[in-house]
This record gives C-alpha cells, sequence and structure tokens, in this order.
C-alpha cells in the first residue's frame, strides 16, 4: 500500500469527476486555535456544482451495476487506506477544527468504522418473495440505489460526519455530490483523495467547496439529485427541506440537540460524574449529543456538583496539537459570543458559576470549562443548544418532574440517565423523547447503532442495519400469467 504524507493529503481544490479543480475565488481556512491561515480551497458555486452533479450522474450508470460484493471491495480498500494514513488525517482535522489530536484520532476511526461497516453491508441489500393471493401471480421486491445523493456536513466532526454518509450511499449503489463546512474542508478532500487512491471511479464521490448558499440550492434544486443527507444545525435543516420540496427529494437530517443528563439519587454518582464529562466536554462540548442539561435529584445535588467541579477542574485547556490538552478551542468567535451570551443570562437570572465562566486566559477562542449551579428552566442553557464547555446543573424532586423537565424541548437528539433501579430504567427510557439514550453511560455512538433523533433534531438513521434503507427505493413487481 502507498502511504500519502500530510502534504499529499493537504488538498486545496475540489474534486469533480475524477479531477482536482481550482479556481481563483478562494475560501481561507484557519487553524481556530492560532488564528493562523493553513490553507486556502476554491470558493465554487452553482455552476461548477451542476457539473459536479451531471459527472455524479454518469458515474452512476456503471457504480450501480456493480454487485455489492464488487462495491464493497472498493470500500474495504478506502478503509484500509483512510486507518494505515490516521496520523496525517487527524494532524490536518486538528489544525482546522481545533479538537485535541487524541479526539481527532478517534474520529477518522470512528468514520472508518462506518466505511468498514457499510463495506460489509453493501453484499446484504436483500428483497423480498411475498406469498400471492391469486395462483397466476409471483409478487417480490427489488431494492435499488435512489441515484445521486448530495451531503452538507458540519464543522464539528469534518471527517466522520462526511464518511457516515458516503459510505451507505456508496454501498447502496448511489453517487455523492458533498459539501463539507466552510470552516473545515480539508478533512472532506482529504477522504476524496484516498477514496481515488482506493480506485473508486471518477464521479462517485464529489468534493464541492465554496458559497453554501448558491452550492445548496442547486444541490436541493437540481432534480437529478434524489436525496439530500445533511448534518447540521436545525435552522438550516429547516431550509434546506423547503429547498428540496419542489423536486421531491428524499432526505435525511441530523440536526441540533438539547440532551438532558438526568442523575437519580440511586445512581452510581462516581459513574455519573465520569459520564457527564465525556458527554459534556467531548469536542469541547461541540457536539450534536453534547449533555446540555445536567439534572440532578436533590439528594445527591451538592456531592454531585462537588465531584464534577474536581474533574472539570482537571481539564487541559490549550492547543489540540500539545500532548495533555484535552479541550481545544471553539470553532470561531461566534461560537465564543455564544457561549458568553448563554452564562451571562443565566447569571441574570440567578445562576452561580461554580468554576470556570469566561475566556480562558489563553485568550482567541479558548473559554474555561464551565459548570454552572441553581439555573432554572426559563435560562437559554436550558432552551438552546449552547455548544460549548458548560454545564448547566438543575435540581429536581422526583421522576416524574424530571421527565416533564427532560422532554420540554423541541429536540429530541440524545439523553442520558443514571438509575440502578430496573422499573426505573425502563420506565424513564420509554417515556424520555429522544432518538438515542444512554443509560449508565455518556457515550452512546457506534456505527452497529442507529444515529439519529426526533421532533426537531431531524429524521432518518445513520449507521446500523437501518442506515442503508434511506440510500435504497423498495421496487415492487408483480408477475402475471404465471
Ligand atoms: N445530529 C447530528 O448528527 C449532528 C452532528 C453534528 C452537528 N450537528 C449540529 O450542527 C450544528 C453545528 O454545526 P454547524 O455550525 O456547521 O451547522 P450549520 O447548520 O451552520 O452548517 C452545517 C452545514 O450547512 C451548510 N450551510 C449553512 N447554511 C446553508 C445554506 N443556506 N444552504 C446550504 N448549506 C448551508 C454549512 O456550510 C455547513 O456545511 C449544531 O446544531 C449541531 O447540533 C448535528
Ligand atoms: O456532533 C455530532 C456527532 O454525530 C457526534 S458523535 O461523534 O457521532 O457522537
Amino acid at each position: 500500500m502507498k502511504l500519502l504524507n500530510e502534504t499529499e493529503l493537504l488538498l486545496e481544490r475540489c474534486y469533480i469527476d475524477g479531477q482536482w479543480v481550482d479556481a481563483p475565488a478562494r475560501l481561507a481556512v484557519h487553524n481556530p486555535a492560532t488564528g493562523e491561515q493553513i490553507a486556502t480551497v476554491p470558493r465554487l458555486g452553482a455552476e461548477e456544482t451542476r457539473q459536479a452533479i451531471a459527472a455524479a450522474e454518469r458515474a452512476g450508470v456503471a457504480w450501480r451495476a456493480l454487485t455489492g460484493k464488487e462495491r464493497a471491495g472498493y470500500l474495504r480498500r478506502w478503509f484500509d487506506l483512510v486507518m494505515a494514513h490516521i496520523d496525517p488525517l487527524a494532524n490536518l482535522l486538528t489544525a482546522e477544527m481545533g479538537k485535541p489530536l487524541s479526539e481527532a484520532r478517534g474520529e477518522i476511526a470512528y468514520g472508518a468504522s462506518y466505511i468498514e461497516w457499510f463495506a460489509e453491508e453493501a453484499k446484504r441489500i436483500y428483497g423480498d418473495v411475498i406469498p400471492a393471493t391469486q395462483g397466476d401471480k409471483r409478487l417480490l421486491t427489488i431494492k435499488q440505489p435512489v441515484g445521486v445523493v448530495a451531503a452538507i456536513t458540519p464543522w464539528n466532526f469534518p471527517n466522520a460526519m462526511l464518511a457516515r454518509k458516503i459510505a451507505p450511499a456508496l454501498a447502496a449503489g448511489c453517487t455523492v455530490v458533498a459539501k463539507p463546512a466552510e470552516q473545515t474542508p480539508l478533512s472532506a478532500l482529504a477522504l476524496a483523495r484516498l477514496a481515488a487512491e482506493a480506485g473508486i471511479p471518477p464521479g462517485v464521490i464529489n468534493i464541492v467547496t465554496g458559497d453554501p448558499v448558491a452550492i445548496g440550492g442547486e444541490l436541493t434544486g437540481n432534480p437529478l439529485v434524489r436525496k439530500l443527507t445533511f448534518t447540521g444545525s436545525t435552522g438550516v435543516g429547516k431550509l434546506l427541506l423547503r429547498q428540496c420540496a419542489d423536486t421531491v427529494k428524499k432526505v435525511s437530517m441530523e440536526l441540533g440537540g438539547n440532551a438532558p443528563f438526568i442523575v437519580f439519587d440511586d445512581a452510581d454518582i462516581d459513574a455519573a460524574v465520569e459520564g457527564a464529562m465525556v458527554s459534556k466536554y467531548r469536542n469541547t462540548g461541540q457536539t450534536c449529543v453534547c449533555a446540555n442539561r445536567l439534572y440532578v435529584q436533590d439528594g445527591v445535588y451538592d456531592a454531585f456538583v462537588a465531584k464534577l467541579s474536581q474533574q472539570v477542574a482537571a481539564l487541559q485547556v490549550g492547543n489540540g496539537m500539545q500532548p495533555g490538552v484535552t479541550q481545544g478551542p471553539l470553532i470561531d468567535v461566534k461560537a465564543l459570543a455564544k457561549v458568553e451570551a448563554h452564562i451571562a443570562d443565566a447569571l441574570a437570572q440567578g445562576a452561580k458559576v461554580v468554576t470556570g465562566g469566561k475566556p480562558h486566559a489563553l485568550g482567541g477562542t479558548f473559554f474555561e470549562p464551565t459548570i454552572l449551579r441553581d439555573v432554572t428552566a426559563g435560562m437559554k442553557v436550558a432552551q438552546e443548544e449552547t455548544f460549548g464547555p458548560v454545564a448547566p446543573v438543575f435540581r429536581f424532586r422526583d421522576e416524574q418532574d424530571v421527565v416533564v423537565q427532560a422532554n420540554a424541548s423541541e429536540f429530541g437528539l440524545a439523553a442520558y440517565f443514571y438509575s440502578r433501579d430496573i422499573g426505573r430504567i425502563w420506565r424513564v427510557a420509554e417515556a424520555i423523547e429522544a432518538g438515542m439514550i444512554g443509560v449508565n453511560t455518556g457515550l452512546i455512538s457506534t456505527e452497529v447503532a442507529p444515529f439519529g433523533g426526533i421532533k426537531q433534531s431531524g429524521c432518518g438513521r445513520e449507521g446500523s442495519r437501518y442506515g442503508i434503507e434511506d440510500y435504497l427505493e423498495i421496487k415492487y413487481l408483480c408477475l402475471g400469467g404465471i
């Protein structure tokens, strides 16, 4: 296997129809830890997107004609190449997004696990033979690829969110035109470089960087695109849903979250603190499944806050490339301003800072890991996704009270709770309105389980044996005259 170095994986051109495409108009890519410009990529628009869609349409003819096993072979080689390049890919990811290198390596392996998973699922796309109701008929179904898929992805997991979309699409026989977030295009371009190295034919994967509105307008309006898969904020998701309506596209939406994290008085408090740390502060609190609201029963509230505070104090804030750093910078000044606004709003309504609460002494977009106590439902930290290292800790009285509080959100992506009472575990797991629930754990994401939300956190599922269905159409065949 030929290994590419970091320079070969740092692409500053788009990938369309197997060609690396340049353009004079540029988008700058910055390292959020230092503010330095690390690269520029083409600022493309609707015309180049049209060309990419046409290329995907052309490539789809041969790609869908392959057997599932043949497509699996390509995906397997791509997986092997991604894992063989985990170090340069992680360096690129940390440079453009800021997360600590250890988390970046974890993300590369996590994204690759979806490629591996769907390399296997590609061989298991089954139809049905249906018992006919008339003697001269034979009924069956077959599953066929949707066609050209548009993928739009966020900056917080620039590798894994794209792999989680391209892998099932290609496994199903679809082709893809993807637009990564303008803050973090390099991971997507590096993935495409390795896909080309794996022999995935030109036009099967296309990466377009540039003006999100112009590119998104073409991806959602072009009738050749038969499906949109989006991961990002609920606001943008709603806009894209509306834009897809005119051509009635299939859609998958992985949107915002506001996860409740509940600690009952019968919980293992040390385990709950450990779970809160990973759920709240992973990726510096910039994940869609982060604990956004921590609810602790009255009897263990003070003990939990004290233990959590000790753990938070041990977090190391800094440049993600430095050994030992566990909290990187926020992605940009807009994200920093939102965190500050949420804290100011909470303090104005009576909350107290237990630890942190202000921008870090390092400056830039670094922020002190924060715990707030005595918070209430009317605060922004309860109603909105903070998307930063802030843990607001709410009190609650009893099971019924906390389920009502937890469900008082338009979001329903992830939720977590800690209890050692099996009856309570079943009652609360069935009552909480979320697509995914962690019970006595703060880390739930895996390629083998269905990832996705309900309510305004989205529709569809990624990963698991369900994830490929969103890229397939079921065709019913009725054979008469038998
Ligand atoms: N549910 C999930 O799996 C999941 C995963 C990661 C992030 N998210 C959510 O994403 C949000 C943070 O990511 P973000 O700030 O990148 O979200 P965002 O919605 O601002 O951007 C996401 C993507 O949409 C693009 N975009 C923005 N406006 C667009 C438009 N008008 N037309 C077309 N494309 C457009 C952006 O360029 C980016 O590529 C949070 O709300 C987080 O919860 C959800
Ligand atoms: O932020 C969104 C990601 O989906 C988080 S996870 O890595 O899949 O848990």
